[in-house]
């Protein structure tokens, strides 16, 4: 385990730490609740082993603020064991009150000291397991399951704040609306199992187009999205005025170019996009309006033909 030691005493640290490096376990020291909180803001630790008598910000103290750090990140929890000389009730009490787990004397033989590490070692890789399978799931909650997109929920969540931030540092944004031509007619004719995975085909190329326009530099935080159905968006949240039309572009063409057959579409006999491309500079008024300007551009480009896009 990585185990923060707070302890004011630099000879008491130095003991603990070499018995603790004797289990195997990787030890920093704190020498002061101060010192304590910095390191825990900057490292992880999986345990935190803290002297309660402590000159300036005693153990409760340092241990409260640092559970209202946790409380800001979901599913945060370190252990955090009290050591002290005074193994009194009244001080059990008031560890477990300021957030502590478990309580331990100075006085202890080694063997308590070892066995308390040996039970938070299982506690540790619990929660490692715990923090990956929820870091999983929320990833999970967050994708679309056909495509791997992310999907509207996300979407809807991220579209937010990035306005918010647009409207405050008054920054363009911009937002691309994308639809399959003649899908129902796709569906109709190779049957809805090859459908599918004209979305997914879809749904990866309009990602290659997003990731490289942040590789290039030329839209940096833009991300694709699964809008719903056959209708996919591209969000550009800050971008140089123009940068848009050049990305629907590269849009529509890199969907052509899959050739995808399809030859309900008529004109075309391979699958097409058409997009609709808006964009406000300076962000200004509400973000469903951006979604409106780019649903209306997406109108004219079904109605002007498809497989094109139309920008304002
Ligand atoms: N296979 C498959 N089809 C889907 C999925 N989601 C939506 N669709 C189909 O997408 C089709 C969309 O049809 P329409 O809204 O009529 O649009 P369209 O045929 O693409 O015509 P235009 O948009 O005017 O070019 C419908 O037939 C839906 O059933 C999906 O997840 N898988």
């Amino acid at each position: 385990m990585k185990i923060l030691l707070v302890d004011d005493s630099r000879a008491i640290a130095m003991v603990t730490t070499a018995r603790l490096e004797s289990y195997g376990h990787e030890v920093r020291h704190a020498i002061n609740g101060q010192t304590a909180i910095d390191l825990f803001q900057s490292d992880h630790f999986d345990l935190i082993l803290m002297d309660i008598e402590m000159p300036g910000m005693n153990g409760f103290e340092t241990t409260t603020r640092i559970r209202a750090q946790e409380g800001h990140e979901p599913w945060a929890w370190t252990p955090i064991i009290f050591v002290t000389a005074t193994d009194s009730d009244t001080n059990l009490v008031t560890a477990i009150e300021a957030g502590g787990d478990d309580f331990i004397s100075k006085s202890s033989p080694e063997s308590v000291l070892q066995a308390k590490m040996k039970a938070m070692t299982r506690i540790a890789a619990l929660r490692a397991r715990l923090a990956q399978a929820n870091g999983k799931l929320q990833d999970q909650a967050n994708r679309d399951g056909l495509t791997g997109l992310l999907n509207r929920r996300a979407m809807d969540l991220r579209v937010d704040s990035l306005w918010e931030e647009a409207v405050r540092l008054g920054k363009p944004f911009s937002l691309l609306m994308i639809d399959v031509d003649n899908f129902k007619k796709y569906n109709d004719h190779y049957g809805h199992q090859a459908g599918d995975e004209c979305l997914c085909a879809v749904a990866a190329c309009i990602e290659r187009v997003a990731v490289q326009a942040n590789e290039d530099q030329m839209a940096p935080g833009v991300f694709a999205a699964r809008y719903g159905g056959e209708e996919f968006s591209l969000v550009i949240p800050d971008a140089a005025a123009g940068v848009h039309v050049g990305i629907a572009m590269a849009v529509v063409e890199a969907i052509a170019a899959l050739a995808i057959e399809h030859t309900s579409n008529e004109a075309w006999g391979v699958v097409t996009v058409s997009v609709g491309a808006a964009c406000v500079t300076p962000a200004n008024g509400l973000v469903k309006q951006v979604f409106r300007l780019a649903d209306e551009l997406l109108y004219q480009a079904k109605d002007a033909g498809r497989n094109r896009h139309e920008s304002n």
